[in-house]
This record gives structure tokens, C-alpha cells and sequence, in this order.
């Protein structure tokens, strides 16, 4: 094997796939490890209520192990030790390291990042540099993939982001057993699985994670805001009351209103749906906004009777939620110039039908996960049982 055993695959997850994985991040993705770096684990997803959302990551995870087993010839031999996403906002960069560079890291010996947007597209900076060997520098593109070993054969940093989100799909995998994600995974998700049948009569909401995982703090000085609404209002929506009043609260219980029955608002116009909180919407908003073209054409070519309309009210002053965060630095930290496209083509009848497509794509998601659990817990592993079904 070379000095630096690495390798660059260009195309190896589609655009549909990075769309998807995308869109759960832009969904469920919480505050990570490091200052201005968001992260969606399998584990986040399980304890907020959306485990079925980690089926879209079963077939990638697949394919990339056996890339990484093949290319490192350890047929059998490898565990997946995390499977996350990751994305890295204005600011954030990461200095000269190897990836088991921790004593808590030892047991990561390859490491895959998976590029699910573009440099220059969608992010500015966030260029990807190996101290030493081929290739120097890499400049992400939606789709390709980089393994390599997480020793010190392969020390490499990340310039900072300056402008958009930079989002991968990141793993890493161990010959220690020990540290076998799939087996921690499928523990949790048995016993989410079980406790749920009884006391959850709808399985497929979001529970929110504790209030802190979502307020993006910005330097020293309390500047910051929460992800939840700011990437609902850098769409163009806001949050609203459920029952059109004005509703305005102290910083202290804001976040209460967000675990709690609302409405979206864009211009003067509120949604007559009651979500079941705001990240019941939010996942809405940005499944619509994945879908949009799809949607605006499969509307088109329905009868319009049979095409769900959206019931819509006259919006009162002040029924837009008011909380506490500063909307311009959520703008400059996660906004990102494809936003516009989205912006210009909104359709309120497009929003209902993707309200009724994402509850299909949920529902779909959720049968192939409670089929899938019993072969897991069988053979202690997860791995893509039947094939997925396409709904559009
Ligand atoms: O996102 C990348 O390109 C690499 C990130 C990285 O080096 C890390 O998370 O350890
Ligand atoms: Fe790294």
C-alpha cells in the first residue's frame, strides 16, 4: 500500500441521494462538536423520534463500506464506528490533524467523507488539504467521496468556511468490535421501537432534543439564534399561533412555543394546518422545498379537483411568533444564494400537495423500518432489507 493510502471516487452518491440526506440534516440537525459545525448522528435521529429517517443512509453506508473494505483489502474485517452528518457553517475550519488523533479515537482506522454540496456553488472556502502525497487539495463536489486512513499517514485540514453551509456525509470505521455502531444502534432502536407501540399513537412526529442542542451561539457576546426558526424564516416562512393572535413571549419560554402545536405564515397569508411543533413544520418546509419541482409538476398534471388545495387564512398583526435571536446572523451564517430559486416559485397549492407527499414518504420510510428491525436484531447488523419504494 502507498505512503498515503487514500482515494478519491468522483459521482459515488447521486444528486437524488444528496438531496435527501440534505434534507434530513436541514431537518434534524442539531449543534455539534465544535463551534459553527451542525451534526445529524443515527443516534439523534433515534432519540427525536425520526428513526425511520435513518433508512435513506442504509444503502450509502453499504456501498461505502465495501469501497473502504475493498480498497484496503479487509473483506469482513471492518465495523461502521459513526455515520453522521456534518456540516460546517461560516466560520468554522479545522486545523493540521489525523483523524485517531485522541485517546478516545484510537479505535478509527479509516476514515470516508462523502461531499453532498459543491464549492463555489453552494459554500465558499472550505477546501480540503493532505499535508503530504496525491491529491493535495480537495475541492468538494456533490457526490464524490474520499477514504482514507485516519492515521498519521493522512494529516489533513479544512480551510475556513466563508460564505454558505458545507455539508458531508462523514464515516468512520473500526476493526474493533467493541465499537460497532450498528450493534449500540439497533439496541436503541429496539427498545424506542417497543416503548412507542404503546404510548406514541403517532410515530412519525419529531420530539424535540433538550433546547439547548438548537440555539446557534455566535462568539462571546450572546449573539446568536435558534436553528429550528431560522431555517424556517431564511425560506421565507414564520412560525404563527395556532389561533391567529398576537403572541409574543419572554426570551425565558420561547421554548415552549417551539414543542408546541403552530402554524407557518409567509407574507400575509397562515396555513390553516396545525403542526405538531416546530420541527414537525420545519421537516414540511423543507421537504417542499427539496420537492419543489417535482411537486409543480405532478400538481400540473393532476386534475386540480383531486389535488390537495391549501386552506389559508388572512394573517392579524402580531400572530407571528416573536422570539428572541438575531435574524441577520442566522441569514449570514446559514444562508446560500440556491435559496433564491425557491423564493421565486413558491405555490401555497404546491405546499399542501408536499404536505400530503411527505406524509406518504414518512409513512413509506416507517414500514420499511419496522420490516427491517427484525432481520437487524437478528443478524446484529443494518443493512438494506427489500428494496426502497420511489414515490415521485
Ligand atoms: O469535511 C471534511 O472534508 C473533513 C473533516 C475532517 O477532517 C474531520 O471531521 O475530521
Ligand atoms: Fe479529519
Amino acid at each position: 500500500m502507498a505512503e498515503h493510502p487514500r482515494l478519491l471516487l468522483h459521482n459515488f452518491i447521486s444528486p437524488d441521494q444528496c438531496k435527501e440526506l440534505e434534507f434530513i440534516h436541514r431537518s434534524c440537525g442539531v449543534m455539534g462538536y465544535r463551534p459553527g459545525v451542525l451534526s445529524t448522528t443515527l443516534s439523534h435521529l433515534i432519540a427525536t423520534g425520526c428513526p425511520h429517517l435513518m433508512l435513506p443512509f442504509v444503502p450509502i453506508r453499504d456501498t461505502i463500506k465495501d469501497l473502504v473494505e475493498d480498497f484496503f483489502s479487509c473483506h469482513f474485517d471492518l465495523f461502521i464506528e459513526f455515520t453522521g452528518l456534518i456540516s460546517w457553517c461560516k466560520g468554522a475550519s479545522i486545523g493540521w490533524h489525523s483523524d485517531d488523533n485522541r485517546p478516545y479515537l484510537k479505535q478509527r482506522h479509516f476514515a470516508a467523507v462523502c461531499y453532498l454540496n459543491s464549492y463555489d456553488k453552494d459554500f465558499k472556502g472550505g477546501v480540503f488539504h493532505f499535508k503530504d502525497g496525491e491529491p493535495a487539495s480537495i475541492f468538494p463536489v456533490a457526490g464524490d467521496v474520499l477514504i482514507y486512513t485516519a492515521d498519521s499517514c493522512n494529516i489533513h485540514s479544512v480551510d475556513e468556511v466563508t460564505e454558505g453551509e458545507r455539508l458531508t456525509l462523514t464515516l468512520w470505521f473500526t476493526r474493533d468490535s467493541a465499537h460497532d455502531e450498528d450493534a449500540k444502534l439497533i439496541s436503541l432502536l429496539s427498545q424506542r421501537l417497543l416503548n412507542n407501540e404503546d404510548n406514541n399513537p403517532d410515530p412519525y412526529l419529531s420530539v424535540p432534543a433538550s433546547d439547548n442542542m438548537y440555539w446557534f451561539s455566535h462568539g462571546h457576546n450572546q449573539l446568536g439564534f435558534d436553528l429550528r426558526c431560522a431555517r424556517v424564516h431564511i425560506l421565507g416562512y414564520n412560525l404563527c399561533s395556532t389561533n391567529n393572535k398576537e403572541c409574543k413571549v419572554s426570551d425565558s419560554s420561547y421554548e415552549e412555543l417551539l414543542v408546541n402545536p403552530l402554524r407557518l405564515s409567509r407574507g400575509d397569508k397562515i396555513l390553516g394546518k396545525e403542526f405538531a411543533n416546530s420541527l414537525h413544520a420545519l421537516q414540511v418546509v423543507q421537504f417542499y422545498y427539496w420537492k419543489a419541482h417535482e411537486l409543480k409538476v405532478a400538481r400540473k398534471g393532476r386534475n386540480s379537483t383531486k389535488s390537495p388545495q391549501a386552506s389559508l387564512l388572512e394573517k392579524t398583526s402580531g400572530s407571528d411568533l416573536v422570539l428572541p435571536g438575531d435574524p441577520k446572523l442566522a441569514e449570514d451564517v446559514l444562508g446560500c444564494l440556491s435559496h433564491d430559486d425557491m423564493l421565486n416559485s413558491f405555490d401555497w397549492d404546491d405546499f399542501a400537495l408536499a404536505i400530503a407527499t411527505w406524509e406518504a414518504y414518512i409513512g413509506e420510510l416507517h414500514k420499511d423500518l419496522v420490516a427491517s428491525l427484525p432481520h437487524w436484531v437478528k443478524h446484529q447488523i443494518i443493512y438494506l432489507v427489500g428494496e426502497r419504494q420511489c414515490l415521485m
